[in-house]
Formats: structure tokens, C-alpha cells, sequence
């Protein structure tokens, strides 16, 4: 089976004033279909920005980026939206809900997005938030739901759309250690049930172990970790 991401030569700069920061210096990354990739790396390696240039948020790159054999520099702008919808799911350290939709609004909406009917939507929603443990919790809304569920409710939208490659930068950095275990042992589970490659960007190590591979930026490369 071909690749769901080949990254080659991806890099990117940052000017600020007179300086600029060279970011990402010719990065290179393929995921297998349903490997789990912990992308590790100190504050300011550019995890983020490399996680932005793959999930198609951002221009200003130099290098090849293809996601499921779609090349990122011949997509038009349309066609990045429904790459994006299509194929990728994001998960951010807050988990950016709707405040005014319940859990399960939220896990409905994107797939309504996607063209699916309501009906569908809905019994996959279900299905994903009571995989979670959030069964009871449908009609919660964000503010009425704990850090770790928001998270959860934010993993089980990201999978609705059935992505064949999950983003996630920091999903558990914005919860307390325990927590942060729990949710990413839920996390990794509906990836691996769902058979969603995964990109997950960390500083907690001992997350990443539990991940089928570490990879690291270091002074702009990304080097492979045993
Ligand atoms: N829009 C921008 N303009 C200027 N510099 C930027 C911009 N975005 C990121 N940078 C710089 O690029 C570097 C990498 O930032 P990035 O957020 O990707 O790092 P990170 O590894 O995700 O860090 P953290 O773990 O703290 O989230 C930093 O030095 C940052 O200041």
C-alpha cells in the first residue's frame, strides 16, 4: 500500500525584522497507512509549523508535501479544502469545540460538511463519543464538559470523516499527567480502530513511547529516534 504522507525537502522561514529563522531546513517524512508517528522535538523546533504545512494551513513552503498520493503544489484551493475534510482530522491542545453546540453537534457537523446525511451522522457520532466513554454526555456542551472530555469530544470528531492521516499537535498538553495518559490511550485506540495513520507532535516521551515510532526535530532535521 503507498504511503498516506510523503513529506521531501520541506522547509520554511521566518523573517523578523533584519533576522530570519530558518525553521524547517529540508525535512523529509513518509507515514505508512495506520502508523502512529510521535513527532518529537524542544519548544520552537517547529513542530507546529510543520504540522501546519501538512494539514494544508499555510503557504510559504519550499518542498514536496503529497497526503494519500494528492500532491500538495497541484491542489487548488478548493481541492486543499476537500483534501483537508476529506482525509486529514485535527486535533489541537485546546480543543476548539463550538461552545454553543453539545458534543454530539460537534462530532455531526463536520460529517454534515462532508456531504453526509443527518441520520448517518448521527449514529456515527454516537457511536464515537460512547467509544469514548462520553455515552452521557451527548447534550453537554463544552463548558459543561471536563478538560479530558473536551479532548475526547475533539478525537471523536476528528475521526468522523473516517481521515486516512490524524493530526494532532499537543493533543494532551492542556491536562494534568494522569489525564493526559488516559486520553491517549483513548486517542490512540479509535486511531488504531479506525485504521488512521497519526502525526502527533509532543514534548512528553513517555507519551510518545506508546506511539509506533519517534521521530524528532533537531536543529531544523528530522531524525529518526529508537
Ligand atoms: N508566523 C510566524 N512568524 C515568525 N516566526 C514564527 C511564526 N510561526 C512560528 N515562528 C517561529 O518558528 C519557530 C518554530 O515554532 P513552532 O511553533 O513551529 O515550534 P514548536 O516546536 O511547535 O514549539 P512548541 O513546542 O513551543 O509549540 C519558533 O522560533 C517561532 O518563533
Amino acid at each position: 500500500m503507498s504511503d498516506v504522507l510523503a513529506v521531501k525537502g520541506l522547509s520554511r522561514s521566518f523573517r523578523q525584522g533584519e533576522v530570519v529563522i530558518d525553521v524547517l531546513r529540508g525535512v523529509d517524512l513518509t507515514v505508512a497507512p495506520g502508523e502512529i508517528v510521535a513527532l518529537l522535538g524542544p519548544s520552537g523546533s517547529g513542530k507546529s509549523t510543520m504540522l501546519q504545512a501538512i494539514g494544508l494551513l499555510e503557504g510559504g513552503f519550499d518542498g514536496s508535501i503529497v497526503i494519500d498520493g494528492r500532491p500538495a503544489e497541484k491542489l487548488s484551493g478548493q481541492q486543499r479544502t476537500e483534501v483537508r475534510r476529506d482525509k486529514l482530522g485535527f486535533v489541537y491542545q485546546f480543543h476548539h469545540l463550538l461552545p454553543d453546540f453539545n458534543a454530539l453537534e460537534n462530532v455531526v457537523l463536520p460529517q454534515l460538511i462532508a456531504g453526509r446525511d443527518m441520520a448517518s451522522a448521527e449514529v456515527k457520532a454516537k457511536s464515537l463519543l460512547s467509544d469514548l466513554g462520553l455515552g452521557e454526555r451527548l447534550d453537554h456542551r463544552p463548558s459543561q464538559l471536563s478538560g479530558g472530555e473536551q479532548q475526547r469530544v475533539a478525537v471523536a470528531r476528528a475521526l468522523a470523516n473516517e481521515p486516512v492521516l490524524v493530526l494532532a499537535d499537543e493533543p494532551t498538553g492542556n491536562l494534568d499527567e494522569a489525564t493526559a495518559q488516559r486520553v491517549l490511550a483513548e486517542f490512540l485506540r479509535v486511531v488504531r480502530n479506525h485504521n488512521s495513520a497519526a502525526v502527533i507532535a509532543t514534548h512528553n516521551t513517555t507519551l510518545a513511547r506508546q506511539m509506533d515510532r519517534t521521530v524528532e526535530l533537531h536543529e531544523g532535521q528530522l531524525v529518526e529516534r529508537r
